[in-house]
């Protein structure tokens, strides 16, 4: 028998970097099983359970965390999920981007040298605090490291796509159910239209532009870009106009 599976969007608001940043992790789920896909900014785990439980998911069910690449944005309330729920969550990531969630390497982004110039333009608190996290980033272990092309058994299957670009890590993910792609930060969604990697935040663009090809032969219907939410008009026309 098919299991009942569902694709939702967190949105997280608040502020991160000196602005206010709307950012969406997505919560996919079957009959017995859920799976967060990245985790916000530190604090955020509050809001992600009481979003579940509006959606009827209740947070015990949660199974696997799934980091699409290493920024504080992505990474930021993975030990406080990890600290309340324990041995029941599996967290998943690509091996390039592993030492950085663990904590063996500093973050490529978030560290006190890359982020000089934004913490220069904070506010005292603020500039407090960003110290403090590019001093104390968030780390967890990561119990799987995920490879192109493999695909997950959760949620009718998650196919994992290496997308490397704004990190050397950072993967984008296939639902087939619902034929979603959760493209992470390979992609942005603004003013209703798709757009390609941010070249302020994004490592190596050449690569990043590259990967896009990697969703070239996708049945799509609906992509959900960490900044900018879910798009789904004219979505493979979008798609293809990016690809090079
Ligand atoms: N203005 C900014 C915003 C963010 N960063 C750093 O880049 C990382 C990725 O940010 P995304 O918004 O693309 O997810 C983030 O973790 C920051 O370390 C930056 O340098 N300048």
């Amino acid at each position: 028998m098919k299991a009942n599976t569902g694709v939702k969007m967190i949105p997280l608001q608040g502020e991160a970097f000196g602005k206010p940043m709307v950012i969406y992790p997505t919560l996919l789920w079957d009959d017995d099983r859920a799976v967060l896909v990245d985790t916000g900014m530190p604090g955020s785990w509050e809001t992600i359970r009481q979003e579940m439980l509006r959606a009827g998911i209740p947070p015990e069910r949660l199974q696997a965390i799934i980091l699409t690449h290493q920024d504080l944005d992505h990474i930021g309330s993975l030990p406080e999920i990890v600290r309340e729920l324990g041995g029941q969550v599996e967290v998943y990531a690509h091996e390039l981007d592993q030492p950085y969630i663990e904590g063996t390497r500093p973050l490529l982004k978030t560290n006190a040298q890359s982020m000089a110039p934004i913490l220069a333009m904070l506010p005292e608190k603020e500039r407090e605090h960003l110290q403090w996290l590019c001093e104390n980033p968030p780390k967890a272990m990561v119990h799987k490291t995920l490879a192109d092309t493999e695909i997950l058994p959760y949620c009718g299957g998650i196919r994992i796509i290496h997308t490397p670009g704004h990190t050397p890590g950072h993967i984008s993910l296939y639902v087939q159910d619902s034929k979603t792609l959760i493209a992470g930060d390979a992609m942005v969604y603004m003013n209703e239209a798709l757009r390609g990697p941010i070249p302020q935040t994004t490592l190596d663009m050449e690569m990043a532009v590259n990967s896009l090809k990697k969703f070239e032969n996708l049945e799509i219907t609906s992509i959900i870009c960490y900044h900018g939410g879910m798009c789904q008009n004219n979505v493979e026309e979008q798609l293809h106009a990016l690809i090079r």
